[in-house]
């Protein structure tokens, strides 16, 4: 999918919102676990209540990986299903991958060609040969960790080199790599304050703001200082929608939970119009 295509969709949906299937056994009905495949079977539901309300579909990869081969093969299904019923949704395999070149381009062709998926998170600390591989995928995005939204994100990612701060380095090293109009950036609904400034460094980019919801990130402010001319944010929100319920009526509260936060995206796209 194209970045174009993106922005059309939410256009389309007034949405840009981006909803994480994080799926944990201890947390979903009861009465689901009595199925064949309950974790493909929870995401079939969320989707079909969902897909009107949003644009992009984020799976962790840890949620699947941790239940072993059952696990991947529901995620494999996951992402069939999605691309065979809703093609116009961006999907989003966030498994924080990158390694020297050759194992990158393997882990890129397990998400990009085995997989299917539009996207797959990288974290940048290999630099350059280490996501490249990732960006050689035409018609596929890199989605690069730049300032992430859990409290550790100070121990590294804010410290200074040269007088500037590491993740800032990140963004504007990595912009000069090839193929580097495939990159996107994940920061952390949590650091508002920072948008200004990262605007400043990837003014066109698209940036995956995940912690909005359990985290605590506020929509409002992020739109206020994240949003470009052409939106360029999907905002994700995992638990704080899907486990809206956790009884036979989960499929519709999470519907509940997305469509506040589409109506307040809606909102804000009315402003920019
Ligand atoms: O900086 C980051 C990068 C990734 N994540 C992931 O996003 C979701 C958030 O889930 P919630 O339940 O909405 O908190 C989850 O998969 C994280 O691993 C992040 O939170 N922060």
């Amino acid at each position: 999918m194209t970045t174009q295509q993106l922005t059309s969709e939410i256009r389309k949906k007034n949405s840009f919102l981006c909803i994480g299937l994080d799926v944990d056994l201890d947390k979903i009905p009861k009465h689901l676990l009595e199925l064949e495949d309950p974790i493909f079977e929870f995401n079939k539901a969320i989707i079909q209540a969902t897909h009107h309300l949003c644009v992009a579909y984020k799976p962790n990869t840890a949620f699947y990986e941790a239940y072993g081969l059952k696990g991947w093969k529901a995620l494999q299904k996951t992402i069939e299903y999605l691309n065979d019923n809703y093609p116009e949704i961006f999907t989003i395999a966030d498994a924080k991958r990158g390694d020297i070149g050759n194992t990158s381009t393997m882990y890129a062709k397990a998400f990009f060609e085995d997989l299917a998926f539009d996207s797959v998170t990288v974290a940048p600390y290999m630099g350059k040969d280490s996501i490249e591989p990732f960006l050689a995928f035409n018609n596929k995005h890199t989605i690069m960790l730049a300032l992430t939204s859990n409290t550790g994100a100070f121990d590294f990612q804010t410290q200074k080199i040269d007088d500037k701060a590491l993740y800032k380095h990140v963004l504007e090293t990595s912009k000069q790599w090839e193929n580097s109009e495939r990159l996107m950036y994940v920061v952390g609904a949590t650091k508002a304050e920072y948008f200004t400034d990262i605007r400043k460094i990837v003014p066109h980019s698209f940036l995956l703001v995940p912690g909005v919801g359990a985290q605590g990130g506020n929509l409002q402010d992020v739109c206020k200082y994240g949003m470009n001319d052409q939106v360029g944010l999907l905002i994700n929100s995992s638990r704080g929608i899907i486990y809206a319920s956790n009884d036979k009526d989960f499929a519709s509260e999470a519907a509940s939970k997305a469509l506040q936060l589409q109506q307040e995206m809606e909102a804000v796209l009315l402003t920019l119009s």
